[in-house]
């Protein structure tokens, strides 16, 4: 059974202060227990509210980072609606982790011909798998990747990464990297992180803001049975937090 750590911040300046707090201290203590942190990033409001404050951190090994994606778009990865393009703007501009290990899923490798979902065969997918695999699993072999953070966010539907509520890739088992041709959400063609991979990770936070997403919350945490993408995110072993301003937490039941 998974707690989550749940905190509510008046402003989003102070959620943002708060995140870059935690996201500093993971970094240190991954570097000092392996060497690096690796950190998989999504993509939405996120970006902005992840840079806004961890951008001016002196104290950092930026060097350390390795970077993934929990999501990206099928577009070119410097059109607006590209999830790399809004976090290279709010973050990788400003910071000095090595290009080399910011992990991009490649949308120019996407065929002309559609994969079917739930099929491993795209080479969008498949070349994103090679380099998990080549920084997760160079020296053995592993069931999934061990990320030491993955920051997600949570849509009004309570989709997170491109896993949609009511879609069959929900039932994913073994693959780590997944195309969708037919998201509810534009852009339709994505590929994404599997569940098995975000519940595997040591630590998930959750990122989200604003009454447009006071329902979806209170059906989340309210209403634990249904099944949406963000209430099947439960961490085997790992933490799990949310991060929430006050508009967004308004109709839960936190403690004061
Ligand atoms: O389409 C996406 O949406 C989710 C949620 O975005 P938000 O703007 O409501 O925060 C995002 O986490 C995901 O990476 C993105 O591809």
């Amino acid at each position: 059974m998974v707690h989550p750590i749940v905190r509510s911040f008046a402003t989003s300046n102070e959620l943002s202060v708060s995140l870059a707090n935690l996201v500093t201290e993971l970094s240190a203590k991954s570097i000092e227990a392996h060497d690096r942190f690796t950190v998989g990033i999504s993509g939405g409001s996120l970006p902005k509210l992840l840079g806004a404050d961890l951008k001016h951190r002196k104290d950092i090994k930026w060097d350390k980072w390795e970077v993934f994606f929990c999501d990206e778009r099928i577009v070119p990865l410097d059109h607006e609606d590209s999830n790399y393009f809004v976090c290279k703007k709010e973050l990788f501009d400003h910071v000095p982790i090595p290009p080399e290990k910011i992990h991009t899923i490649k949308p120019e490798l996407a065929s002309e011909n559609e994969p079917k979902n739930e099929e491993a065969t795209d080479p969008v997918s498949l070349e994103y798998e090679q380099q998990l695999i080549d920084v997760f699993a160079k020296a053995s072999s592993i069931k999934f990747p061990l990320f030491d953070l993955l920051l997600l966010g949570v849509g009004p539907d309570g989709h997170t990464c491109s896993l949609f509520p009511g879609h069959p890739l929900l039932d994913e088992k073994d693959l780590w990297v997944v195309y969708i041709g037919d998201s509810p959400k534009p852009p339709p063609k994505r590929v994404t992180l599997t569940l098995p991979v975000v519940n595997h990770a040591r630590n998930v936070a959750f990122v989200a803001t604003g009454s447009g997403k006071q329902d979806i919350l209170h059906q989340i945490f309210e209403d634990p049975g249904s099944n949406l993408p963000s209430q099947l995110v439960k961490p085997v072993n790992g933490k799990l937090y949310w991060f929430l301003d006050d508009a967004a937490s308004a109709k839960l039941n936190l403690p004061k």
